[in-house]
């Protein structure tokens, strides 16, 4: 089966000094599938790779890095493809939801002509039409107040909202596949909550597939029926979520359980001394 997304020991690598011919390995023969409506958890700490694999996978992979292996959206090899050919498949078969909402919107442009935008391009909207469908999608972010959001720049709205307009950004074109990387540490923790909660809805609602990436094995279990670990650029485990959970095999994914665990103790003993 090859699944909405296929990844088949792909390899990234940048050369550590221009002269010296050596170079870097970022992944190092990483593999992961995302089968029709299946949510997948990536996690690792810092600097493990979770966003270079999130970048390959939609054909955003910085310039100076060089990528073997082979990355598949919905059975069409993809890795080293054009860009026109990248455009074709981006928004559809597959949209990224990123950490920080700000990279993904335009801060002198209404949030409304941003969400019309891929609507526009993609969907050929326009007029009343086009306009209705950007109250919906606003609408399906649980943006109840979608007309005031679509008249407002960026800078006018909080950044639980901000992340919203990106999501809707993102769901816009219906796209198979949502890779979510990150898309809650740069908010407080009770927005947070609401945003994690309306991906898992959304992703279900559609029957859309998933792909969340996260340092945050809470997160990562809330959301995910199947798991994924990456270390040092290599998948050291990965299986479904609750045997993962229960018995870590991987020490480094034995360490990450132990911590979430330590930390939930404190917090209900924390709790109980309140
Ligand atoms: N354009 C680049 N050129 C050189 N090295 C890079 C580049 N992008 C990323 N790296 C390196 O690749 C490794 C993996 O980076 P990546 O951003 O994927 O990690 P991450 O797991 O997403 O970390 P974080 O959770 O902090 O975002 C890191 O060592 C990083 O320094």
């Amino acid at each position: 089966m090859s699944g909405v997304l296929s990844i088949d020991n792909l390899t990234v690598t940048v050369a550590s000094t221009p002269e010296s011919g050596h170079r870097r390995v970022l992944l190092d023969g990483v593999s992961l599938r995302v089968g029709a409506g299946e949510r997948v958890g990536l996690i690792g700490e810092s600097g493990s790779g979770k966003s270079l694999l999130s970048l390959a996978s939609i054909g955003l992979l910085p310039e100076p890095l060089d990528a073997t292996g082979s990355v598949s959206l919905g059975g069409r090899e993809l890795l080293g493809a054009s860009e026109r050919a990248w455009n074709a498949v981006r928004g559809r078969d597959v949209a990224l939801v990123f950490q920080e909402p700000t990279s993904a919107l335009d801060p002198l442009m209404r949030l409304g002509r941003q969400v019309a935008g891929p609507l526009r391009r993609r969907r050929g909207l326009r007029g009343a039409p086009l306009r209705a469908e950007v109250r919906r999608v606003l609408r399906e972010v649980q943006l109840d107040d979608a007309d005031r959001i679509a008249r407002s720049f960026p800078h006018e709205v909080s950044g639980g909202q901000r992340q919203r307009v990106a999501i809707a950004m993102a769901l816009a074109c219906d796209p198979q596949l949502l890779i979510a990387d990150e898309p809650t540490t740069a908010l407080d923790v009770t927005v947070q909550k609401e945003i994690l909660r309306l991906i898992a809805d959304v992703a279900q609602q559609r029957g859309m597939s998933l792909l969340f990436v996260s340092h945050d094995i809470g997160a990562v279990a809330s959301m995910a029926s199947r798991v994924v670990v990456l270390q040092h650029g290599r998948v050291v485990e990965s299986g479904p979520t609750q045997q993962l959970i229960r018995q870590p095999a991987h020490p480094y994914t034995q360490r990450l359980v132990a911590g979430a665990r330590a930390l939930d103790e404190r917090l209900t003993i924390g709790a109980q001394h309140d």
